[in-house]
């Protein structure tokens, strides 16, 4: 895997309100992270954390989409960072994702979204008069949510500047239009039972844990291995099999159920679609979602 930095923990403002508590498990303590925005001479930037999927299991399937239960824990060591830069824009721009399209870009695509919801004409002039930069450090195709991470962040980062008036609740739906992994970024729990899609997101009360990640020189297509799942292992799926799991830790779940193919149901369509991971599977380490990445307990 890539290196990437560690973070500077100084100067962030603390602006974040609590989230709603209804329908929440562990509504004592939310542990909901503090937005890491900070204002710099080079302009307002935000840090855009990675995940790992714990466990990931599929409930079924319906309209095209697969739904899933799923415990999602962010990792405090690797993120990318999204900063608005000034400068005289003709255009909506995006400095750092070469490679990826504007069009396709997710944070354009948040741009797009947060501009036709809000109709807001301070959203426009802001991208007139700032650019995008992006410090990619989040390996992609690596089920690692870096696409979805940026686009809750650049979300996040617009709200705040902009003074946007819509609530967290209404930001992850929004998001949800984007990418079925947003909304867990969007609320900014450090772990969460996510479920429905990916739109269901209950914040769950632990530590995040300290994790090990190999990303092999494998990119993992979300929609083939998903597809692939579909077509091979749908059938198969067990709703008895994991009943609890979204009531017991992190540390506990990866310590008692320890097999990676049982932990996450992707992990086997992904050995499907791409052989070549058998390689680089080794005892101890886990999977994450669509993959490629391993990770395991440092
Ligand atoms: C598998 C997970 C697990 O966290 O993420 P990654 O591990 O890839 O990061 C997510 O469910 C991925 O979410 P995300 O990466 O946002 O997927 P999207 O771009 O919304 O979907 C890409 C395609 O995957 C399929 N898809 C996605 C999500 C879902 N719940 N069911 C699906 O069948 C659909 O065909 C969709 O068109
Ligand atoms: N801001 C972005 N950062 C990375 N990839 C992006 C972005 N916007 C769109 N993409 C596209 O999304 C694909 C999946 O990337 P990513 O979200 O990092 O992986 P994963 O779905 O495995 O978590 C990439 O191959 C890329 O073409």
């Amino acid at each position: 895997m890539g290196g990437f930095e560690g973070g500077d923990e100084g100067g962030y403002w603390d602006i974040d309100t609590l989230p709603a508590s209804t329908n929440h498990v562990n509504t004592s303590k939310p542990d909901r992270r503090q937005s890491t925005i900070e204002k710099t001479d080079a302009g307002y930037s935000i840090k855009a954390h990675a995940k790992v999927n714990i466990f990931l299991k599929i409930t079924g399937h319906e309209n095209g989409y697969h739904t899933l239960l799923s415990r999602f824990m962010y990792v405090e060591d690797l993120y990318d960072t999204i900063t608005f830069v000034p400068c005289e824009c003709d255009t909506f721009t995006i400095e750092g994702c070469e490679g990826v399209p504007l069009e396709t870009n997710t944070i354009y695509k948040a741009y797009k979204a947060l501009n036709d919801h809000t109709g807001d004409l301070e959203i426009l002039d802001f991208f007139y008069k700032h650019k995008v930069v992006v410090t990619k450090r989040i390996p992609s195709q690596a089920g690692l949510g870096g696409g979805s991470s940026d686009a809750a962040a650049f979300m996040r980062l617009v709200k705040e500047v902009c003074n946007l008036l819509i609530s967290t609740e209404e930001l992850a739906k929004l998001g949800s239009t984007i990418g079925a992994d947003l909304p867990f970024f969007i609320y900014n729990y450090t772990s969460a039972n996510v479920s429905g899609f990916g739109e269901i997101v209950e914040p769950f009360d632990e530590d995040p844990l300290s994790l090990e990640l190999y990303t092999p020189q494998i990119g993992c297509d979300t929609t083939l291995v998903y597809k692939t799942f579909k077509e091979h292992l749908l059938n198969g799926i067990s709703l008895a099999s994991f009943i609890g799991w979204d009531q017991l830790d992190s540390k506990t779940l990866l310590e008692r159920i320890a097999d990676p193919i049982m932990l996450n149901d992707l992990y086997k369509a992904a050995l499907i679609a791409y052989p070549e991971l058998k390689n680089e599977a080794k005892e101890g380490w886990f999977f994450s979602g669509s993959g490629s990445t391993f990770f395991r307990l440092r």
